[in-house]
């Protein structure tokens, strides 16, 4: 069944809500609705969600329900947990649920018999990492392996990357870095600080054919075998893909390849042996109790029903932003440093999977889709656009994900930090009045028109809305639940917005073109292009970049 979408009538509905809703704020919704905190918040998989600071009330949240009944999302995911094609343009399943599922689980994702393939390549991880991590595994010299470098890109990168540096604390195996962008800078500061002979190379893509990580995996091959010879490769590369003949065609062994499926979707992968370089920093405890995290998530997304899951809150809430409010763009403010690299793993998460303008009928959708995601981490994003969602022309939803407690040995640090998370979804909810900014500007002693001219500057609007997320830490299983839930709410949008959350045909189109463009950079002869794109090459050919 493919997702039809919400109907038409149940996006009335929607519109009607918002309409009812006019320009009441989020405080005099507080005040009209006592419960609020205890109706728009839940707690899931060792996860707290806080949902009441968001600009919606009674009404809408029923328009919300009737969007998610009318678009059969709990039918949706009752079929992708049971493998159905949900990718239905590449007649797929997304089952990266059946990646962190125990062995012998009671209902397997997708069944018993991919269960069974999926723990045979997590035992022969599990082998994998022991013996690198015990020293069993060494090097052509005969070193044991002190650095492993992933080389992947989009999702054969952004995860294993963003997990390895959120758990930094505890890697206690070979140190691990990560390499995907083409321009090779990144390879070379990377290779800068190892030595051959400890090193270990992860290629990681699905394909095995993306062309940025081929040409990494091409360069660093070059380095190992400058210093240790051809022979060096079978012990310090080893790679991650579901394509088994082009691994071979490389040059690394199969027998040194751990394999996924095309039913994991290159964004949905870390899961799979695309987290291996997580597996050996960490240990095999740590990437599987990464998967529990996840898994008890999936369980809670599988079995609450639609008002008291946290997946299906999530994506309404966005739904009601993006569509009721028509707010363009979602932030998001991890208050971790550790969490640094979250916003740029929801981005591909998100915008790769819902960035989408035609549904499942090959039409054009009547809705806005996916909002542009972006953010930093919180304390830093006040001193830098934090202005913005205060006093900008248009509020701007943010997600605040707090760890509650870190162990970082500076217990005043941290209690700032959570006093200031606070205090900026209190300050974008509750705004300052003008009658509020006057009272303060007369204690200071000003008065008159100097008074005047000063309040407009310091009003807030506030009403902007906020979902505030508590971790009890940052530990393998509550970020594993943590990226879980985000997974379920891009699905589940995706099924009311009508779309498929797992194809990506729009990064084709660029990639055919810079294939064409290399070539005529290789051979220094520009073709035919629109005049920009032609004033531009023959600049580069020609080296002016500027004149005089
Ligand atoms: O893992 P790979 O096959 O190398 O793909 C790496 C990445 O590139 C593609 O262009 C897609 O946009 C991503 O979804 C994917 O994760």
């Amino acid at each position: 069944m493919r997702p039809k979408g919400a109907s038409a009538a149940a996006w009335s509905q929607l519109g009607a809500a918002v309409e009812a809703l006019g320009q009441r704020r989020t405080p005099e919704l507080f005040a009209a609705e006592p419960d609020r905190v205890e109706r728009m918040s839940l707690e899931a998989a060792g996860l707290y969600l806080d949902f009441s600071k968001q600009r919606v009330d009674a009404a809408g949240l029923e328009a919300l329900w009737s969007l998610a009944q009318s678009a059969q999302v709990t039918d949706h995911l009752r079929q992708q947990f049971a493998g159905d094609a949900v990718n239905f343009t590449e007649d797929r399943a997304a089952l990266h649920m059946a990646l962190r599922a125990p062995r012998n689980a009671h209902q397997p994702p997708g069944g018993p018999a991919i269960a069974e393939a999926v723990h045979e390549v997590l035992d022969r991880m599990e082998a994998f990492v022991h013996r690198v991590r015990s020293g069993a595994w060494t090097g052509a010299t005969g070193e044991p392996i002190t650095d492993v470098v992933n080389i992947g890109i989009g999702g054969s990168d952004l995860g294993p990357r963003m997990v390895c540096e959120a758990l930094a604390e505890q890697v206690r195996g070979p140190r691990p870095h990560f390499v995907s962008n083409v321009d090779a800078t990144e390879l070379s500061r990377v290779l800068a600080g190892l030595r051959p002979a400890s090193t270990l190379f992860v290629v990681t893509s699905k394909s095995f054919g993306t062309a940025e990580t081929l040409a990494n995996a091409r360069s660093a091959r070059a380095w190992l075998v400058d210093a240790l010879g051809d022979a060096a490769v079978a012990k310090h590369f080893v790679a991650v893909s579901t394509a088994a003949e082009r691994v071979s065609d490389f040059g690394i062994d199969v027998d040194n390849m751990f394999g996924f499926w095309s039913w994991v979707g290159g964004r949905y992968s870390l899961w799979s042996a695309v987290g291996l370089s997580i597996a050996l920093s960490l240990g095999m405890d740590g990437f599987r109790a990464l998967l529990a995290g996840a898994h008890a998530m999936d369980a809670h997304v599988r079995d609450a029903p639609p008002e008291g899951n946290a997946a299906v809150w999530m994506a309404l809430i966005g739904i009601w932003n993006t569509n009721g409010l028509q707010l363009p763009s979602q932030v998001i403010v991890p208050y971790a440093q550790a969490l640094a690299r979250v916003p740029a793993y929801l981005q591909q998460l998100e915008m790769e999977s819902n960035g989408k303008t035609v549904n499942s009928d090959g039409v054009a959708v009547q809705q806005q889709t996916v909002p542009a995601l972006w953010g930093d981490v919180g304390t830093n994003g006040q001193h830098a656009f934090f202005q913005m969602l205060h006093q900008g022309p248009t509020a701007l939803p943010v997600d605040f994900i707090l760890p509650v407690s870190l162990d970082h040995g500076h217990p005043d640090q941290h209690r700032m930090l959570i006093a200031n998370c606070l205090a900026q979804s209190e300050a974008l909810m509750q705004g300052k009045s003008a009658g509020q900014v006057r009272e303060e500007l007369r204690s200071q002693g000003l008065s008159g028109q100097a008074l005047e001219d000063a309040v407009p500057h310091r009003v807030f609007e506030g009403g902007r809305p906020s979902t505030t997320i508590l971790m009890s830490c940052i530990d393998a299983r509550s970020l594993g639940a943590l990226l879980a839930l985000y997974e379920h709410k891009v699905f589940v949008q995706s099924v009311v917005w009508g779309i498929n959350a797992f194809d990506q045909w729009g990064v084709e189109l660029g990639k055919q073109l810079a294939s064409v463009i290399d070539d005529e950079l290789r051979l220094a002869v520009p073709g035919e292009h629109d005049p920009s794109t032609a004033a531009l090459l023959h600049r580069i050919v020609d080296g002016r970049t500027a004149e005089g």
